[in-house]
């Protein structure tokens, strides 16, 4: 038997998860994808090689609890030598409470618990996956690193709504997320861009989930998501910013709570806007026009976001994509870089349709670069060294 650390990473429609050596070196890369729909299980070593890929069976459930099973199965199927020493959480919400990553125990748990109602649609998975890995492997450490984490350093002014301060030391306030991945992107533009690093950043993480996040330094200054993750950008089911007007006529004309919250979470964004779906290689490939005008607002808000948060940098050295979108949408780069001359920004239009890892034109004062996100790494690093602590 020889340690080993799994790492699991529940979005909002997939679970990702990771099993890495002791030192976080990686072993095998799983993904559960399409969860809620028509799971599809694979999962592959480091040379690429696959160990398991297939649609998830109808008796085996679609959630996100038979998908963790599903997950736990595979890796018990190809490494029956591993043994599992720790285990490395995606949580989205850590609250005002935590910032850095934690061992996990009953009085932590409870806090989590408490931010449900401010992250439904990860919150409960990341809950359920601790509570599973807690059965399932009871020795192991149980580790939690959380996506608001890398934003507790804003300025007030970013940090806070315009409401009276009692609200702000409520907890009303603007957390940020996808926190491990901005790390993520952060410490690889710090190994392979340092002078990038050291300067004005946006990274754009463009998934199921959708923020931008303004970076300065290595630190992020100013993130599109707030208090829960629905402001910001418009994403594959959620709103993104929204005027609160609305929700108010709404909620004054016979929507309730629960109806507004399904709206907002579950049948806006690309889904709601398109009437198709919230998958943005469908809507590519659709013909509609309604997927065309959702494709153009999911675009135009980047694009209001660059400029909003250049600003806020007072000026900017790159531009980094990354998230599904991100990395794979040449369509979506393009038009988001479409007649930024003016910020000294343009994309080549050869090395954006191979997703490149370098875009810039070659006359571009700004740097764009696609750089593939990975949370799991950050979570293995951070669950190896909290772990080696005992
Ligand atoms: N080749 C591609 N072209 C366009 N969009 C893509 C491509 N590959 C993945 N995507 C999109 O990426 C999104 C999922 O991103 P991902 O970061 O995996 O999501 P999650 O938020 O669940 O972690 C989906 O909208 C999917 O359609
Ligand atoms: C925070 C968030 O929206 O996460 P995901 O993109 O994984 O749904
Ligand atoms: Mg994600």
């Amino acid at each position: 038997m020889t340690g080993a650390i799994l790492t699991l990473n529940a979005g909002s429609s997939s679970l990702k998860f990771g099993l890495f050596d002791l030192r976080a070196r990686a072993l095998a890369a799983g993904l559960v994808d399409h969860v809620g729909t028509r799971p599809v299980l694979r999962l592959t070593d480091t040379a690429g090689t696959l160990l398991a890929d297939r649609q998830m069976r109808d008796d085996e459930g679609q959630d996100h609890g038979a998908a963790l099973m599903v997950a736990l199965g595979a890796i018990a199927g190809a490494f029956p030598d591993a043994r599992i020493e720790a285990v490395g959480h995606r949580v989205v919400h850590g609250g005002t409470q935590f910032s850095d990553p934690v061992r996990l125990d009953a009085a932590a748990l409870a806090y989590l618990d408490s931010l449900v109602p401010f992250a439904p649609l990860h919150q409960p998975h990341n809950l359920s996956g601790i509570r599973a890995a807690i059965e399932d492997f009871p020795d192991a450490a149980q580790i939690a690193c959380f996506d608001t984490g890398f934003h507790r350093g804003h300025p007030f002014v970013n940090d806070t709504f315009a409401l009276p301060r009692s609200y702000y030391d409520a907890g009303i306030r603007r957390y940020g997320f996808h926190g491990l991945s901005y790390r993520y992107i952060a410490g690889t533009l710090a190994e392979g861009w340092p002078e990038l690093a050291a300067g004005r950043v946006i990274a754009a993480h463009l998934g199921n989930g959708a923020s931008m996040t303004a970076m300065r330094d290595g630190a992020s200054v100013a993130s599109t998501m707030g208090f829960s993750t629905l402001d910001g950008l418009p994403m594959g089911t959620r709103s993104g910013q929204i005027d609160p007007g609305v929700l108010l006529y709404l909620l004054e004309n016979g929507m309730t709570t629960g109806d507004l919250a399904d709206l907002l979470y579950r049948d806006a964004g690309l889904k709601g806007m398109s009437g198709i779906g919230h998958d943005m290689r469908q809507l590519l490939a659709a013909p509609e026009p309604a997927a065309a005008d959702a494709i153009a607002y999911f675009v135009a808000r980047i694009r209001r976001e660059i400029g909003g948060l250049a600003a806020e940098l007072g000026g900017l050295d790159a531009l980094v994509f990354t998230g599904g979108i991100g990395e794979n949408a040449p369509e979506i780069r393009a038009r988001v870089c479409q007649d930024m001359a003016w910020l000294g920004l343009t994309v080549d239009p050869q090395l954006n349709a191979r997703n490149a890892t370098e875009i810039s034109g070659p006359d571009s004062r700004v740097r764009t670069l696609v750089i593939p996100t990975n949370e799991e790494l950050v979570i293995a690093r951070a669950a190896a060294m909290i772990a080696a602590k005992g």
